[in-house]
Order: C-alpha cells, then sequence, then structure tokens
C-alpha cells in the first residue's frame, strides 16, 4: 500500500499553494507587510503553539512504542524551548507585552485550529490526531525551502524566515512525517480517510490562519 504520507502530500498541494501564494508570505518575503498584521500573527499564534506543545504531550500518552512517543516528547520539548523562545525574542524587538498578549482575545480562527486538533485528539484515532499536527510542521517546512533566498528588506521578517529554513528544522518534520507513516501501517481503508480528512482540515487551517492575520480577523460581537 502507498505510504500515507505520500498520499496527504498530494492531497494537499492545491490548499498549500494558496498558502505560498497568499499576501501575507508574499508581502512578508518582499517587506510590505505591515507590521500591525505581524503582529497580530504573532499574538494569536503564541496561543495556537502553547495549545499545540500540550497537544504533542496528550498524543504522547495514548502511544505504547517508545520510539515513537519520543518523536512527541522530543517535539513538545523543542517547541517550548525554540518556537516559543524565538517568540519572546521577537515580541521584546517590537513591544508586545505580556498584558498585551493576555488582554488580546483567541481570534476565531485561532480558535476553530485548536478545536479540530482537540477533536481529532478525543473523537478521532491516534494516527488522525497526528495528522491534525502534521501541515504545521510540513507546510511550513515548504514555505521555509521556497523563501530561503527571499531576503526580506525587514529584520524581524527575515528572522521569522530563517526560523522554518533550517535544517534542525527538517529534521523534526521528517520525524513527524515518519510517525504517521507507522502509525498508519495497519489502518483500514476508512481510518485512511478520517487522516486525510483531519490533514486536510489542518491545511485549510494554517490557510485561514494568514487570513486571519491579514485581515485581523475579530469575533463580530
Ligand atoms: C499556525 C501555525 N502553524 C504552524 C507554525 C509552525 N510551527 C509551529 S510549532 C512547529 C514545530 C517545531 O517548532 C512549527 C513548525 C506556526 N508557528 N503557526
Amino acid at each position: 500500500m502507498t505510504k500515507i504520507s505520500t498520499e496527504l502530500f498530494e492531497i494537499a498541494q492545491p490548499v498549500w499553494n494558496l498558502s505560498y501564494q497568499h499576501p501575507f508570505i508574499t508581502e512578508l518575503a518582499a517587506g510590505k507587510l505591515p507590521l500591525e498584521k505581524f503582529r497580530y500573527y504573532l499574538k494569536q499564534d503564541r496561543y495556537y503553539l502553547e495549545q499545540f506543545g500540550d497537544l504533542h504531550e496528550k498524543i504522547a500518552q495514548l502511544i505504547d512504542n517508545p520510539a515513537d512517543k519520543e518523536i512527541l516528547l522530543v517535539g513538545a520539548n523543542d517547541m517550548h524551548d525554540g518556537e516559543l523562545d524565538i517568540r519572546n525574542t521577537m515580541f521584546q524587538e517590537i513591544g508586545i507585552t505580556a498584558d498585551e498578549i493576555k488582554s488580546t482575545p483567541i481570534a476565531p480562527t485561532a480558535y476553530s485550529y485548536v478545536t479540530h486538533m482537540n477533536y481529532e485528539l478525543t473523537n478521532g484515532t491516534t494516527a488522525s490526531a497526528v495528522a491534525a499536527l502534521l501541515p504545521c510542521y510540513w507546510l511550513y517546512s515548504e514555505i521555509g525551502h521556497r523563501l530561503i533566498n527571499a531576503q526580506s528588506p525587514v529584520p524581524i521578517y527575515q528572522e521569522w524566515l530563517d526560523s522554518y529554513a533550517s535544517t534542525e528544522f527538517d529534521g523534526g518534520t521528517n520525524q513527524m512525517v515518519q510517525l504517521i507513516d507507522h502509525l498508519s501501517e495497519q489502518a483500514d481503508s476508512a481510518e485512511r480517510a478520517q487522516i486525510k480528512d483531519s490533514f486536510l482540515k489542518s491545511s485549510n487551517y494554517e490557510l485561514n490562519f494568514w487570513q486571519m492575520a491579514y485581515t485581523m480577523e475579530n469575533w463580530a460581537g
């Protein structure tokens, strides 16, 4: 049977292409993205990253195989020491304070994306829960590679781009890809469909996340 990661990569291409072309990304690379949209993104992303790290730990508890479990636990750790550390530096650079983070409501799309990941954790299978996490790694890795020579004229935008084009980051993505293949080895066709659905939903939420930041989305009331 075809590896599930091969199928996931294929089915995601149309929606991933929309992310590559999204004005949030193209303007960020060109240095034309208004800083207030980037600030908005960072604040919403902080909430997402915290939840994302916790989800690794919760999914790890469902896994018996020590090597597979370890991938998720290392992922959770790297997130806390890596991604969130970089963010703390960025917050200082552009003056996002702890108070500002605390008083920022979670926007609808960030909320829906995290809700989807939690839904897969409680109602799906271990593999479909991991599939919900995977586009985060894989799409950002693809974006990083596409923009490796971009050299955004805005230093903080370049800093953001650099963090996703590193070989270290590729290692984490590859591990997660291997994990989903391993967890899906015994999956029947119904479970494979569920995994694809979970992965595609997260891929759509990744696209919506750029749009959320670009339009500075808010609740109506
Ligand atoms: C909405 C959203 N999606 C993906 C990432 C990227 N990302 C977040 S955690 C992680 C794993 C390794 O650090 C990666 C790649 C993001 N920042 N925000």
